[in-house]
């Protein structure tokens, strides 16, 4: 076999495989059971939730307590291996791959001349769904990079647009926030995550794709939409409506809530307070909540 077609072999192997197809950063990359990985998911989110409120209530050595042992249980490299793992087909899937269907519903065909931007934040691969069809320019953003190719930068601090025609240019026609939004440990900051999502976007590049883009691709965990006393989707739908979304998709399945929000320019879009309102009451709910302020 000569040695491009062995290469050939070699990456679909990769491709196909439910390891990472890219080598990480500094830290071996050992298989963990789901259970395990669940169990790291969730405890990092819970110490990231506790440190948030020891760095709001100025108590300083509860802080570096609570950061010790979020390094101790292998820190955000860890977390992301976790979460790499659970990309895996067996545990749940590439969650990229919704947005590609939907924007093939929409009417978006793969063979496009003018190639997409999208922005992808929290990213950990760089040969996902919407890596791979062909459709996008994809711009990877993660606040600890596991790839050469994946920007290590903090969305929130990401510089804006300084102009209209920067923001044509170097805008985006979808971004997305996939199982990102919940990983920011606070109900105000998640607000103000979505918030800065529209100032990246540009308008379509042509009237047929009005009613398609620009667009936000949004995933949660099930739960944070469908057992949470401070959020449904119909809150949800609400916010993004204050904020000028008008939402065109969505799906829930066993473990994730799916939803492609259209961004509407131009209209205009009333400014809307949303606090932190319980909206049921059970003992098995979550505190899952966004405040829009
Ligand atoms: C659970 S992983 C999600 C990975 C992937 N998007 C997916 O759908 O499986 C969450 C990732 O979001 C990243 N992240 C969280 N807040 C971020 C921010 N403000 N800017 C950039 N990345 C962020 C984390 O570093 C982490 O790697």
């Amino acid at each position: 076999m000569s040695a491009k077609a062995k290469s050939r072999k070699r990456s679909k192997r990769l491709l196909s495989n439910d390891r990472p197809a890219f080598p990480t950063r500094g830290h071996k990359t050992t298989s963990l059971s789901s259970k395990v990985t669940r169990t790291l998911i969730r405890s990092h989110h819970t110490l990231h939730k506790r440190l948030k409120q020891a760095e709001t209530a100025g108590e300083i050595a509860r802080a570096n307590e609570i950061r010790l042992q979020i390094e101790t249980q292998g820190g955000l490299a860890k977390y992301q291996q976790a979460s790499i793992q659970g990309q895996s087909s067996q545990r749940g899937g590439d969650s990229s791959k919704l947005l590609i269907e939907w924007l093939q519903e929409l009417g978006l065909s793969t063979t496009e001349h003018t190639k997409l931007r999208l922005l992808e934040v929290g990213a950990l691969r760089v040969d996902n769904a919407c890596s791979r069809c062909g459709i996008f320019d994809v711009v990877r953003i993660d606040l600890n990079s596991q790839h050469e190719q994946i920007l290590q930068q903090d969305f929130m601090t990401r510089p804006m647009p300084v102009d209209e025609a920067d923001r044509e240019e170097n805008g985006f026609d979808v971004i997305s926030l996939s199982l990102v939004l919940n990983y920011i440990p606070d109900p105000v900051g998640r607000g103000e995550m979505l918030k800065i999502v529209a100032s990246f976007l540009r308008r379509a590049l042509q009237n047929e794709q009005l009613n398609t883009f620009p667009g936000l691709y949004l995933v949660l965990p099930r739960p944070c939409i469908t057992n949470s006393r401070y959020l449904d989707e119909a809150m949800l739908e609400a916010m993004m409506s204050s904020l000028g979304y008008v939402m065109t998709r969505t799906k829930l399945s066993s473990k994730l809530a799916y939803y492609y929000f259209r961004y509407v320019w131009d209209q205009p879009t009333v400014s809307q307070a949303f606090t932190k309102k319980e909206l049921r009451k059970a003992s098995n709910m979550n505190n899952f909540a966004i405040v829009l302020q």
